[in-house]
């Protein structure tokens, strides 16, 4: 059996290679970097560690790599492929969507049998959203094909890898804990048997859960951090004040989430409890500048913020600490991260109301706006006044 993954990056190797491998697929990665693709050919295996006292340690053999810009042959790949798997990072599925579409083109010319592409990114319909690309690069006959033979399954997958620094540029170190939940109404054909995967009929609740509890979570660790000169996330979340806003913040979407999807509120509380616990795992050391990188990406209406904020609303929760991280990511300057410069200079030349409205999609009318406005200029002024 034969997987094409694209992304060989800390997830793509840490967590669905790792998966993969031990359903007993070959994986060919794609990447754009030479350097990955190089390693991932010349050695053909790579070790997944366990952040844990134990240390457990996982080979993962069987594996090669394309570079995405050799189209023929990553067409070839997956024209032949059982299965396709991403995890490039949301705003990079429209760039690997030609050449998954001309891999379709092939297989259906070929008459393949029906092939599954699921992406597995930190979005709500990430594979929906890839396959809308995918269909732009073919034309109604094609398309109309590929409804009938390619299935894109949307997806939630939560593992914590943090950056990696080792000397060997393929090991890669992840925290024990996984989830991959698959919506098997959009699988086609035979349903992939990978163990680690659960099938739903109904992924929506599911990914709000994690979307809205792991990731958001994790952005108040980060953002909230970063504003106290925090370095790292164990650092972070061993600070009182950060802990207190984030217990805070997952309180006000568990809130949303029970009310919309009827989670029984004592386990949502274990839930809430356990992800904690997971960010605070010694074993592991993750930058909040990694947890917050991209900030324009996680401001963006259905993201992790925004999105439980606005749906909080609705449901009479009002997001006072929600809207405390917004304004802490909207005064996320990390350097190295070109989002937030952008942001930044955003806010420079066209004021703080401009760049809510910009960035969240959030109308001056609703009383949202008015409360991220009035919690950005309190922080600010507190951030001025060193008294944060
Ligand atoms: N790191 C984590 O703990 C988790 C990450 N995710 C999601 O997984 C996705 C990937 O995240 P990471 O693995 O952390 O990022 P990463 O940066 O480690 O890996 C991304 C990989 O994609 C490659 N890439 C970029 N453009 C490409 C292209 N055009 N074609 C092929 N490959 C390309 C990069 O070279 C890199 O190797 C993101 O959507 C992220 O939100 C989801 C759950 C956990
Ligand atoms: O990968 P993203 O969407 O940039 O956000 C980082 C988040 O994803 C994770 O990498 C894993 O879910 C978390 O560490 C963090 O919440």
């Amino acid at each position: 059996m034969l997987a094409v993954h694209f992304g060989a990056g800390n997830i793509g190797r840490g967590f669905i290679g790792q998966l993969l491998h031990q359903a007993g697929y070959k994986i060919c990665f794609v990447d754009v970097s030479d350097e990955l693709v190089a390693e991932i050919n010349r050695r053909q295996e790579y070790t997944v560690s366990l952040a844990s006292e134990e240390k457990t340690t996982f080979t993962i053999h069987n594996v090669t790599a394309l570079l995405s810009k050799d189209e023929e042959a990553v067409a070839e790949a997956i024209a032949s492929a059982d299965l396709v798997t991403t995890a490039v990072g949301p705003n990079i599925l429209k760039f690997i969507a030609p050449v998954i579409a001309k891999g379709i083109q092939k297989r259906i010319k070929a008459e393949g049998k029906a092939l599954n592409v699921i992406a597995c990114e930190n979005m709500i319909g990430g594979s929906s959203a890839l396959k809308s690309f995918v269909y732009e690069s073919l034309n109604e006959e094609e398309q109309k094909q590929a409804t009938l033979v390619i299935g894109f399954p949307d997806a939630a997958v939560d593992r914590i890898v943090p950056l990696q620094k080792h000397d060997d540029k393929l090991w890669v170190t992840v925290e024990p804990f996984y989830e991959w939940v698959v919506n098997q109404s959009q699988v086609l054909g035979a349903v992939p048997q990978v163990e680690g995967i659960t099938y739903v009929s109904d992924l929506g609740p599911f990914i709000e859960r994690k979307l809205f509890t792991v990731n958001t979570g994790h952005a108040a660790v980060a953002y909230l951090g970063y504003l106290l000169k925090l370095g790292s996330i164990d650092q972070a979340i061993q600070n009182s004040y950060v802990l207190d806003m984030t217990e805070k913040v997952l309180h006000e979407t568990g809130a949303l989430l029970i009310a919309k999807h009827h989670f029984d509120s004592k386990q949502h509380e274990e839930y809430i409890h356990k992800i904690i616990k997971r960010f605070k795992n010694p074993y592991i050391s993750d930058e909040v500048t990694r947890v917050g990188r991209s900030p324009i990406r996680k401001l963006s209406a259905k993201d992790r913020l925004v999105g439980p904020a606005l749906q909080a609303l609705e449901y009479g929760i009002t997001p006072s600490a929600l809207s405390l991280v917004i304004a802490a990511a909207l005064l996320f300057d990390s350097k190295d991260d070109p989002e937030a410069a952008e942001i930044q200079s955003h806010i420079k030349e066209n004021g703080i109301e401009a760049a809510i409205q910009k960035y969240t999609g959030i109308s001056s009318a609703s009383p949202l706006f008015a409360l991220i406005l009035e919690t950005y200029k309190k922080v600010k002024s507190q951030i001025n006044s060193a008294s944060i």
